[in-house]
């Protein structure tokens, strides 16, 4: 998923001129003689890496120079490359080159010993700094003491019942906004660009709260940050450690897009902190928000880094959020005999119980649609990347010595026909079908993670935002289809598109939309 980001999101910027500033255009005349530098570093790391994970068979050539035509193809068709290895090493771990560096993709029997692990032998965090450098992108202090994601896994999700109004309302306003349908009229909408401005509006409306979602500046801020902080990150990695700090000062706007964040929040926290001193525990409509979980902890009220955290958050939770649902939405416009039994389902259930927390645990069909939707066109073919910070030796013998990136073929495993029966049909209906052979229901929810289920990662550092992900996802599948029609346009897509280990909505991808009529 990281590298996902990564890659989905390079290939956008480097073929992109727009957002070339000032700073770039000078920092890339010193660029040659760093890249130079960083590529005879990268040469001498990848041969001894090499040595190091000679006892771990490769795919494509295995020579050290021919390795370098499997990380270029690699970066071409990440998602083949993986399959192959996947297919020839079904029961062993496999080795795939990247430009970089190695990455060995552990086998599903390895899941066990990556959730025994601990983030200091197999760390998601260190392996994130690798690939966007947090500690510059996001800033020393956030990733420092990250208590934004404690307050996700706790307050976000606990607290999914009170804000789940909110969220429908804003998602239903977004809707009607961005849509901007008079009566009858079809329209031909591009669905990943339309997406991700209904959710980062539904986030923010429990991020920031109400009127803030709506704020234009906010949320271009918001929207734009994905992309920002990935280039960054990216030319970062071509600097050598001892450089970083000073690189950073010139290539990251990091302090930039905390001031700006911070003007929109600095009135709304000098508000509630006066509510706060002046009502204590007594505030009566004290609320419900991020914003306002972080106050709650009292551990700071700058501005500048309740903005960076806020950023942080958007940036797990919106274009992640997005890509999954336009790949949901271009499938279900492309099988419309789906359409009316899934709007039945959700007429009877809204109809019967409002927009609530239990009615959307009994959207069984539009859940399950969801999740067939990720299993069979995925987020990215490799998963659950770490990073070893020492040797360590899994269960079945496997030597995984200290600073190996080790991941798993999540998609590979989705489509393993030991994993899942006829896993190249798409049947929307599969997971219910599950639930009903093996009796367990809460096995197959969307939410659940386990060795089959791999969109959330796995063990200690899965994702905590994917309850709030999961109600976000069937409330807006569930307004979508109440009250529009939509249809496949002249030309069809495929729904995804690979970039390397990334597989990410089509961004070319459009569809028809209609209002109905009640
Ligand atoms: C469909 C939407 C989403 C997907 C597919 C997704 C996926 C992931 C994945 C794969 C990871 C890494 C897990 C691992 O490697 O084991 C992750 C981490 C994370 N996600 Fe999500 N996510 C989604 C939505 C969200 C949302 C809505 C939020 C917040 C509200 C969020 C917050 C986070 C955070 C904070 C982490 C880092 C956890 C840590 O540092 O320990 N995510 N997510």
């Amino acid at each position: 998923m990281i590298i996902g980001y990564v890659f989905k999101r390079s290939v956008r910027l480097l073929t992109s001129t727009q957002s070339l500033t000032m700073a770039d255009v000078l920092f890339s005349s010193n660029l040659l003689w760093v890249a130079g530098v960083t590529l005879v570093a990268a040469c001498v790391y990848r041969a001894s890496e090499f040595r190091n994970l000679d006892h771990i068979p490769s795919v494509g050539s295995s020579s050290l120079l021919g390795s370098y035509w499997t990380a270029i193809k690699f970066h071409r068709s990440g998602s083949k490359i993986v399959q192959e290895g996947y297919n020839k090493h079904k029961a062993a771990a496999f080795k795939v080159p990247t430009l970089g560096h190695w990455v060995v993709v552990l086998n599903r029997n390895h899941l066990g010993d990556i959730i025994r692990t601990s983030d200091k032998e197999l760390s998601f965090h260190v392996a994130l700094e690798d690939f966007i450098k947090t500690k510059y992108t996001f800033g020393p202090q956030i990733m420092g003491d990250a208590y934004q994601n404690a307050i996700v896994k706790s307050r976000l999700t606990h607290n999914l019942s009170t804000i789940i109004s909110d969220v429908a309302d804003e998602i239903a306003a977004a809707l009607d906004k961005t849509l901007n349908l008079t009566e009858n009229e079809w329209k031909c909408l591009p669905v990943l660009e339309t997406v991700e401005k209904v959710v980062c509006r539904a986030g923010n409306r429990i991020f920031v709260g109400y009127p803030l979602c709506r704020d234009p500046d906010w949320i271009e801020l918001n929207m734009q940050l994905t992309n920002a902080i990935i280039k960054e990150g990216l030319i970062l990695s071509l600097f050598p450690k001892f450089m970083l700090p000073l690189a950073a000062r010139l290539v990251t706007k990091t302090t930039n897009r905390d001031r700006r964040g911070a003007r929109h929040l600095a009135p709304i926290i000098i508000e509630r902190l006066k509510h706060m001193k002046e009502h204590g525990k007594k505030w009566n409509d004290k609320p419900d928000d991020f914003l306002q979980w972080c106050l709650d902890e009292g551990k700071e009220t700058s501005a500048d880094l309740l903005a960076a955290r806020i950023l942080v958050i958007n940036f797990a939770a919106t274009h992640t959020t997005s890509n999954t649902f336009a790949q949901t939405l271009y499938c279900l416009a492309a099988n419309p005999q789906y359409i009316q039994p899934l709007r039945e389902e959700v007429q009877t259930i809204i109809g019967e119980d409002g927009w609530t927390k239990e009615a959307l645990a009994k959207l069984r069909k539009a859940e399950s649609f969801i999740k067939e939707t990720q299993r069979f066109e995925g987020n990215a073919s490799l998963g659950v990347m770490r990073r070893a910070l020492k040797d360590i030796t899994l269960s079945d013998g496997t030597f995984i010595p200290t600073g190996t990136y080790v991941c798993v073929a999540s998609h590979a495993i989705h489509h393993d026909p030991c994993v899942y029966e006829d896993p190249e049909v798409f049947d929307p209906y599969r997971y219910i079908k599950l639930q009903e052979k093996q009796g367990d229901s809460s096995r197959y929810q969307l939410v659940t993670i386990g060795p089959e289920w791999l969109m959330f990662g796995i063990g200690k550092a899965a994702c905590p935002g994917r309850f709030f992900a999961a109600m976000m996802l069937k409330l807006m599948f569930a307004h979508i289809i109440l009250s529009y029609d939509l249809k496949l346009g002249d030309i069809s897509y495929p729904a995804s598109v690979c970039i390397g280990p990334a597989i990410a909505a089509n961004p070319s991808a459009k569809i028809m939309l209609r209002r109905r009529c009640n």
